[in-house]
């Protein structure tokens, strides 16, 4: 009996939220796959999360630019065309971050990534000039100095062997990024089996995953080392003022434009910030700093290997910009001058996103782009799929980094969006592309670069990675 009454109560439970889900998705213009009872349609996504890239692709071959799925009973709209996602990423009014974000917040707290309204304006508009290009300017000589340790070590493997990108070029971009943000060196090129490096390269990924005991003893780990630099700092700034900072003190604080010492010099509305926000803060800007430029370092090197004709005109810029001298390392504004080589990273950045989906969350009901959109529906910008969306770019799977010349037809500002756009885009682009300049530069100037034996598979959802590596061969350029 009690048996009949529990199967009974399951079939009612199954009927109401098939009514519910069927129910919702009619309540919009926007066509999606039909939802099932309890899953929605979470049965596409029981796959490995190295196909998750492909899924959302096919969805959208089969719905279009804009479609509709339910996870459980959660409604996403994915979106992967200029016309859809202007209006939405232009708009703080009436959308915020997505619901994803907060597997992000054991370790970023409420950072500039994470945070929302006043909180997000109020520290946008004070961390802004940190990225000033007289600012950047300083960060100059740490990409020089990490690219050098770069290029020795890959001196060594200069034999035409293969060599696995990912696990080297991550190790240098925490190296820029941690002298820059925190000022200290981490010599994580030198040292890849420190504590910290372990921590930030593996163990804290599984913030994503149950594994909360490795996620709480990696987390501990960042959290100490970040809050000991904060405080070491902290004290140092007490005992002198700013600008008779001396530049090389016996605690390795290197940059006195560091970041860090921005936040801690910093009144912000009257009062200065709190330890906590502070180290939100620069965990927020290690983290988006570190991978993110790692995945577009890789990729760009990669598109460099695969066509030789490109690599060759990055040279021949090289050389009309540094003159016979290719062994001197650029400055600030011969960097600004290498133009080809900025469309060869944006066209890498197009086909090859570091950040390959974005979410908001809307939140109340409104008409935008032609869309009805719900209150507590997440906003899912596939900008993977939208860089090679045939509806956006002609021949979107050719790499031609001429797209990006000053010439060329292309003008939607919302079709390329590696870095995001709107009031909430990447506070840290200009920083990023000078790293990636300074670093792909030297390297075309000291090595030819030769394609490995197979295509990368790209992967990922927060950072895009590859499920099969990303290999390149090289030799010395003489
Ligand atoms: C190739 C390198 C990079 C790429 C492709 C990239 C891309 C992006 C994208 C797409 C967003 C929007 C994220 C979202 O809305 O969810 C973003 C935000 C952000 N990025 Fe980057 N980023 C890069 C490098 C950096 C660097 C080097 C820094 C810091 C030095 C940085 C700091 C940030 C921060 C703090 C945000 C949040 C901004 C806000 O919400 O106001 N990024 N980035």
């Amino acid at each position: 009996m009690i048996l009949i009454l529990l199967l009974l109560i399951f079939l009612l439970c199954l009927i109401g939220s098939w009514i519910y889900l069927l129910r919702d998705s009619k309540s919009y213009n926007i066509p999606g796959p039909m939802p099932l009872p309890i899953i929605g349609n979470g049965n596409l996504f029981l796959v490995d999360s190295s196909e998750f890239l492909q899924i959302l692709s096919n969805l959208a071959y089969k719905f279009g630019d804009a479609y509709r799925v339910h996870i459980l009973h959660h409604r996403y709209i994915v979106l992967s065309h200029p016309k859809y996602i202007e209006e939405i990423i232009s708009s703080t009014e009436t959308i915020t971050k997505g619901k994803s974000y907060y597997f992000l917040r054991p370790w970023l707290g409420d950072g500039l990534l994470t945070s929302t309204g006043q909180k997000w304006k109020t520290h946008r508009k004070f961390l802004t000039p940190a990225f000033h290009y007289n600012i950047l300017h300083s960060f100059l000589p740490v990409f020089l100095k990490n690219e050098k340790i770069l290029s020795e070590q890959l001196k060594r493997r200069a034999d035409g062997s293969l060599i696995e990108l990912f696990p080297i070029f991550a190790l240098a971009a925490l190296d820029n990024i941690a002298e820059s943000i925190m000022g200290v060196s981490f010599e994580a090129q030198k040292d890849r089996e420190s504590k910290y490096v372990k921590a930030i390269d593996d163990d804290v990924l599984f913030a994503l995953t149950p594994y909360k005991r490795l996620q709480d003893k990696a987390l501990a780990v960042l959290h100490n080392h970040t809050k000991d630099v904060i405080e070491m700092r902290r004290q140092q700034l007490k005992n002198t003022s700013a600008n008779k900072l001396n530049q090389n003190s016996e605690i390795g604080m290197k940059n006195k434009h560091a970041f860090l010492d921005l936040l801690l010099l910093a009144e912000v509305e009257g009062h200065g910030l709190d330890i906590e926000s502070i180290r939100d803060e620069v965990e927020t800007f290690m983290f988006e700093g570190h991978d993110t430029t790692a995945s577009g370092l890789v990729y760009g090197l990669y598109c460099i290997a695969k066509h030789p004709e490109v690599q060759r005109k990055i040279l021949e810029e090289q050389m009309e910009i540094l003159g016979d001298d290719l062994e001197r390392d650029p400055t600030f504004s011969e960097l600004q001058q290498m133009k080809y080589l900025e469309c060869v990273i944006k066209e890498s950045l197009r086909l090859y996103p570091s950040v390959p989906i974005i979410e908001r969350l809307i939140t109340r009901d409104v008409e935008m782009s032609g869309m009805r959109l719900l209150k507590n529906s997440s906003i899912v910008i596939n900008i993977f799929h939208m860089h090679r969306n045939p509806n956006v770019f002609e021949d979107p799977l050719e790499f031609r980094p001429e797209r990006f010349d000053v010439s060329s037809s292309f003008k939607n500002p919302f079709s390329w969006v590696a870095f995001s756009a709107g009031p909430r885009n990447c506070i840290g682009q200009k920083f990023a592309m000078l790293e990636l300049k300074v670093t792909l530069a030297a390297l075309v100037r000291r090595f030819k670069i030769l394609p490995g034996k197979r295509e990368p598979q790209p992967c990922g959802d927060l950072i895009l990675r590859s499920q099969n590596g990303v290999q390149v061969k090289i030799l010395p350029r003489n």
